[in-house]
């Protein structure tokens, strides 16, 4: 059945749209931090987040009680340049961020299988649900490592899933990643769609007309609440 349509925000630049997401998300930390002492944020990797992060960064909260994880890691350490935890650490956990608390999903293991256990272990200690989840999308309707091509698709998709974190191949992902599954991101209080650029809105929108099979329609459908799309050209 399909979810309630997302609702869309749509900014003309870049900046703009960083200074209100990041204005919207801090004021959803603060209110979690007033009502259950804490909050707890999952943030995508890639090139899109990188303004949003510089503003967000910057929000005066109580980031000591802010609990930073990833939407999504590729299966790599943080030394390397492809990692999202280096990321978030360099662009998101600092100025008056930086005292927030960082949840690596990226455990030293010899298969990403072994790594998605240990990631599974730790991280269904945080303080869920997650208060807020930034996706991002690619071109081909990705969105955190639910590739079209990924092995088993279906059960990272899956909203009964009792996993939190899943290893997830697909040949057109570059490396083994690790996931938060459908039932773990979508459970939080707001969830974004941060998009940016003709081609990624012309992708969604089309995944949102018709019937395509196309993760991000999965995601969108399978929210317990409308999403917010965030869009900029
Ligand atoms: O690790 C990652 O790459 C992500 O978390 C991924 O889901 C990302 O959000 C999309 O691939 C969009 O990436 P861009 O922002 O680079 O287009």
């Amino acid at each position: 059945m399909a979810g309630i349509s997302p609702h869309w925000n749509e900014f003309a630049t870049r900046d703009e749209l960083a200074a209100s997401l990041a204005s919207t998300v801090a004021k959803v930390l603060r209110a979690a931090i007033g009502r259950r002492g804490e909050a707890f944020l999952a943030v995508s990797g890639g090139t899109t987040p990188g303004r949003f992060f510089a503003a967000l960064s910057k929000e005066a909260l109580d980031w000591s009680k802010v609990t930073v994880t990833l939407v999504d890691e590729r299966f790599v350490p943080e030394s390397s340049p492809r990692s999202n935890a280096a990321l978030a650490k360099a662009k998101l956990l600092q100025n008056q961020a930086s005292e927030a608390r960082f949840a690596p999903l990226f455990h030293e293991a010899a298969t990403v299988e072994k790594g998605a256990d240990l990631a599974d272990t730790d991280i269904r200690a945080l303080p869920w649900p997650l208060d807020a989840t930034i996706l991002g999308m690619g071109g081909d309707g990705h969105t955190a490592s639910f590739f079209p091509d990924a092995d088993g698709l279906d059960a990272l998709l899956d909203p009964a899933s009792t996993r939190i974190v899943m290893p997830v191949h697909a040949d057109s992902a570059g490396e083994p990643r690790l996931t938060l599954t459908l039932p773990a991101l979508v459970g939080a209080g707001l969830v974004v769609v941060h998009i940016e650029g003709a081609e990624k809105r012309s992708v969604i929108e089309a995944a949102l007309a018709a019937e395509t099979g196309l993760p991000i329609r999965a995601v969108l459908d399978r929210a317990p609440r409308a999403a917010e799309i965030y869009w900029a050209p």
